[in-house]
């Protein structure tokens, strides 16, 4: 009995000391006096910068999804719905056409929440002259009931018009520098949104959209929308096979896509979801094109090539049907009920600085 406590104090002696030196040793490591802090023992939210640790704090997006007692609204059916388009990815994730939700519903659930919204937009150059029909058009259509902060990037805010807004709708307006070639205003946005979100919108805002300005709304956009990732199947290839999509085909590219792989091809023109995981994306793209600036290649579209490439690694939570940016007004197919969002025609010579 006596020599089985003795063992015991021994075990627990020779236990003691062995992790006092694992302490050590790991204080070692990480520098002991605290100067530098190894990234993996770093909480999900706090950031190394320039300027050393700041913490992010996100806003959280945990509500359920309560409905008000006494709410009449259609029964929904576990038997019929679309069968002309997939409402439902291989990951299970909601792809949202007319038809496959029910606003009285879902705005009432949302409504509860006291949502922001913040939206982004750039107009440099020419682009400024879209900005009065996007934002016009958006008053009508884009979250009408909801708090929407919109940020527009511009190089002329002496241009911006002066647009109504609705209740809650508010426009800030940045400016920016601008640049000498298109591709490196339409990439140069994934920085600008990375920083915007780093240092305003973590903790203010409960989900973002990114939009491209030569747009206009033609149709009700709105909470069927959110989600923790939202992307928008592109709409020139919502019905063509992967092997025919636009991806990065080169190996040397960061967005390459090798056949055979590939879900579906987003639009770089409207991407979102939570602060988060947006800031993820913007991160994660805007790492990729610099590498892919130091190996001397950019990808064939761009950043919509990486999003594509991140999209394809990192699955998005909800996808937007082609409803959601669509080719231009006047083009039209069978699937499409209701054009919500619209590419604007342009002549790319016009407004473009270089071809
Ligand atoms: C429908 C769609 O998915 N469009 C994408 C597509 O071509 P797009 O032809 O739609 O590209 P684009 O010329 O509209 O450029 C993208 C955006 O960059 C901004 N901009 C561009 C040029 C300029 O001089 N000033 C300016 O402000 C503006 O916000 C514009 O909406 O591919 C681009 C990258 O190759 C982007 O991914 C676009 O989002
Ligand atoms: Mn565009």
């Amino acid at each position: 009995m006596l020599l089985r406590q003795n063992f015991i104090i021994i075990l627990l002696f020779f236990g003691m000391v062995l992790s006092g030196l694992i302490y050590l040793n790991n204080n070692q490591c990480s520098g002991g006096t605290g100067a530098t802090v190894d990234p993996r023992k770093l909480r999900y939210n706090q950031q190394i910068t320039e300027q050393g640790i700041t913490n992010l704090e996100w806003k959280q997006n945990t509500f359920g999804l309560h409905s008000s007692p006494g709410l009449l609204y259609n029964q929904p059916s576990a038997l019929v719905g679309r069968t002309d388009v997939a409402s439902v990815t291989s990951w299970s994730a909601p792809i949202i056409w007319e038809g496959t939700f029910d606003s009285t519903l879902i705005d009432s659930i949302y409504k509860q929440q006291n949502l922001t919204i913040a939206t982004t937009v750039f107009a440099l150059g020419k682009y400024v002259g879209f900005v009065k029909d996007f934002l016009e058009s958006a008053e009508q259509h884009y979250f009408v009931g909801f708090r929407v902060h919109y940020y527009l990037f511009t190089d002329q805010p002496e241009l911006v018009p002066e647009v109504k807004m609705g209740e809650n709708h508010t426009l800030t307006v940045r400016k920016v520098q601008s640049l000498n070639r298109w591709q490196d205003i339409s990439m140069g946005r994934m920085e600008k949104l990375e920083k915007l979100i780093e240092n305003e919108l973590a903790s203010n805002a409960n989900y973002i959209f990114c939009l491209d300005i030569d747009t206009k709304f033609y149709g009700h956009w709105g909470v069927e929308s959110l989600g923790r990732l939202v992307g928008v199947i592109h709409p020139w290839l919502f019905d063509t096979s992967r092997d025919r999509f636009t991806y990065e085909r080169r190996p040397k590219s960061q967005a390459y896509i090798p056949a055979g792989e590939g879900d579906y091809y987003y639009a770089g023109a409207a991407f979102g979801g939570s602060l988060e995981n947006v800031h993820n994306l913007t991160k994660t793209c805007r790492e990729q094109m610099s590498i892919d600036v130091a190996n001397s290649i950019e990808a064939v579209w761009q950043e919509e090539s990486h999003l594509n490439k991140y999209f394809l690694l990192n699955k998005p939570s909800k996808l937007l049907s082609p409803e959601y940016m669509w080719r231009d007004i006047n083009e039209s197919a069978a699937q499409i009920k209701i054009v919500r969002f619209t590419n604007v025609p342009k002549i790319y010579a016009e407004v473009r600085p270089n071809l």
